[in-house]
């Protein structure tokens, strides 16, 4: 088969699909829609990752835990989840995200081990196409799961959407234009962010979080993501009106983590 035409999106979501479809060790894998939800109900209840984002300072930082990126290589050699999540924490992080997906070289593990290590709210960052995934993001810790409108057909995105709201989860919806913007209202997702790094090509444009935010209503929390690599690029999104900041290679490949965070901060 040729890999002519498809994307790197494409080739993550196929990898993802063929992780899904081997047998698994973990308890949820072949479980009615019922019985994951009677598993997820008795999981601990979720922290409100929205609420920490609305009501801390303006615009909130989501902090996230990324060894490597596709793009970009190895971000911090042999980085502690544990030690870098304390730094955020102590530097103001308002939430924290942390990459599970193995292209990223990532795992359910690393959030397991920040969830024990931080009480902030996370996100499990991962590309979920199906329950048992936002079963299994709630089992190690996760308040908020990411679903990818690209990644989605409608009708999935919507039941995705609503499954993880009965497990108490909320849901960042990750658009990259105002269509997607439109599925993801429609759908009935309330956090919303718009990733300036187009996940076909991961090529970077730098305003495109910027520019979309006037097509999402003050009702919903808007978050830009990705391509924060100057304390002046947050500061323009952040004049641009945007609710939170989701940023991972500016924080993890600085020498001190933690410090980069806390100027950040107090630039915004
Ligand atoms: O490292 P950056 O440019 O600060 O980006 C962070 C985050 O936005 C990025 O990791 C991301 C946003 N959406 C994703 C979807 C899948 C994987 C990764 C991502």
């Amino acid at each position: 088969m040729s890999d002519k035409g498809s994307t790197y999106l494409d080739k993550i979501l196929a990898a993802k699909r063929a992780e899904l479809a081997a047998p698994r060790a973990t308890r949820s894998g072949a479980l009615t829609d019922r019985e994951l939800i009677e598993l997820g109900a008795r999981l601990p209840r979720p922290r409100d990752f929205i609420g920490a984002l609305r009501e801390g300072p303006r615009p909130g930082i989501i902090a996230e835990f990324k060894r490597a990126s596709p793009s970009a290589g190895v971000l911090r050699e042999g980085a502690d989840a544990r030690q870098i999540a304390m730094l955020y924490a102590a530097g103001g992080a308002t939430c924290m995200s942390v990459l599970c997906d193995r292209h990223f070289q990532g795992s359910l593990e690393d959030l397991r081990t920040v969830r024990q290590s931080v009480a902030l709210p996370l996100l499990a960052k991962d590309f979920i196409l199906e329950k048992t995934q936002i079963v299994e993001a709630k089992r190690v810790g996760a308040d908020c799961v990411l679903l990818i409108v690209a990644a989605l057909p409608a009708p999935q995105l919507r039941n995705l959407i609503e499954f993880s709201h009965t497990l108490e989860m909320q849901v960042l919806c990750e658009t990259r234009d105002e269509a997607e913007i439109d599925r993801a209202m429609a759908a009935g997702a309330k956090l919303i962010g718009v990733n300036s790094r187009d996940l076909q090509t991961f090529e970077l444009d730098p305003d495109r979080a910027a520019k979309l935010r006037k097509y999402v209503p003050k009702s919903f929390t808007y978050v830009a993501e990705s391509g924060v690599r100057t304390i002046d690029d947050a500061l323009r999104l952040r004049d641009s009106g945007a609710d939170a900041l989701l940023i991972g290679s500016y924080f993890m490949t600085a020498d001190q983590p933690g410090e980069a965070l806390r100027d950040l901060v107090m630039a915004l």
